[in-house]
């Protein structure tokens, strides 16, 4: 089992317009509706493809019930920690050329009684997960000393720990030793005070993430496809996509592929390259199901070319 920790999750609202103006009064021809949160995301890739994991979501209000409704109806096994505060509602506006415009409210705060529910019930849960996978923002409240906390014990109790975040966040998954970090390219320059401009800018950054405590590192670089580094060595690969649609949530589906496919060497990496494609291929952030992947347009290389630029 696969426990996916979403601190601030979500109801995603997606809107379809023709196009973005500002100022302006836009009619959708389109919209969806879908739980989310990055965490969440995994969950529902996973079970879209047959694999057992449980979401630890916080939540309150009337968008919090409606998160629970909505990952009751997708059928998504979840531990929801009740909160005071209203559960956020994040907008993504697409257009039909697959530009998204997202804007992701900040959530409500978790009081230090609430994170610490929250933690006893992924702490708990997690003596019988094959992964702990914490991803997304931190909410408001809790602070980066209790995340760590978190972190920490989850490793110190043997736990398999992968962490998708951004910031302060995914440097204390780091620095507590996760065997997985999973960041964007934004997020791995910002981790490292550069931004990469070649694969091998990529490779050292995630070199110097394994150097400060991670196990191993899947960083994802959009249309670029992903970096793999880990003590086997390092794999680059793509998944080139034809018609992206909506490229929200894609690097949750290539966690979810990478970890579903047992998280090591060129099947695992192909297995995520394969599930991130699909999801860019579909609307919102709907995750994709076995019908929906493709692997044939998937490669992976060992000891890639450094010099590569990158393009997205
Ligand atoms: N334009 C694209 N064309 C092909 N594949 C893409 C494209 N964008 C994303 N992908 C695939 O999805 C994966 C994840 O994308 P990205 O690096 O944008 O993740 P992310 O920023 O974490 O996404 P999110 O936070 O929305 O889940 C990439 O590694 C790649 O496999
Ligand atoms: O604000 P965060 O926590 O960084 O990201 C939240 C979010 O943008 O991530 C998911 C896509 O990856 C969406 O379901 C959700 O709205």
């Amino acid at each position: 089992m696969i426990l996916t920790v979403t601190l601030n999750p979500s109801v995603d609202r997606a809107l379809e317009v023709d196009v973005l103006v500002r100022g302006e009064v836009l009619r959708a021809a389109d919209s969806h509706i879908d739980p989310g949160g990055k965490g969440v995301n995994v969950s529902r890739a996973l079970l879209a493809n047959g694999i057992r994991s449980t979401a630890v979501v916080p939540t309150g209000g009337a968008e919090g019930d409606q998160l629970v409704d909505l990952l009751n109806a997708e059928g998504v096994d979840m531990l929801a920690v009740p909160i005071a505060g209203r559960t956020r509602s994040n907008i993504t506006l697409a257009e039909p050329d697959g530009t998204v415009t997202k804007i992701n409210e900040a959530g409500p705060a978790l009081s230090d009684t609430e994170f610490a529910q929250v933690s006893k019930a992924v702490l708990d849960a997690a003596s019988t997960a094959d992964w702990v996978v914490v991803c997304g923002s931190l909410p408001p409240g809790p602070g980066i000393a209790a995340f760590t906390e978190l972190c920490e014990r989850l490793v110190g109790s043997g736990s398999r720990l992968a962490v998708d975040s951004s910031g302060a966040a995914l440097l204390a998954g780091v620095a507590a030793g996760a065997a997985l970090v999973k960041p964007n390219r934004e997020e791995l320059a910002e981790a490292v005070g550069r931004e990469p401009a070649t694969l091998g800018d990529v490779i050292e950054a995630c070199h110097r993430l394994r150097a400060a405590g991670a196990g191993a590192v899947l960083a994802s670089l959009g249309a670029d496809g992903a970096v793999l580094v880990d003590a086997d060595g390092v794999l680059a690969g793509v998944s080139p996509v034809s018609v992206p649609r909506s490229t929200v949530g894609a690097g949750d589906a290539l966690l979810a592929g990478f970890l579903a496919a047992g998280a090591r060497g060129s099947a695992a990496l192909t297995e995520g390259l394969a599930w991130g494609a699909a999801a860019v291929s579909l609307p919102g952030s709907r995750m994709p199901g076995p019908a929906d992947l493709d692997r044939t347009h998937v490669s992976v290389t060992p000891d890639p070319d450094p010099s590569r630029p990158l393009h997205s």
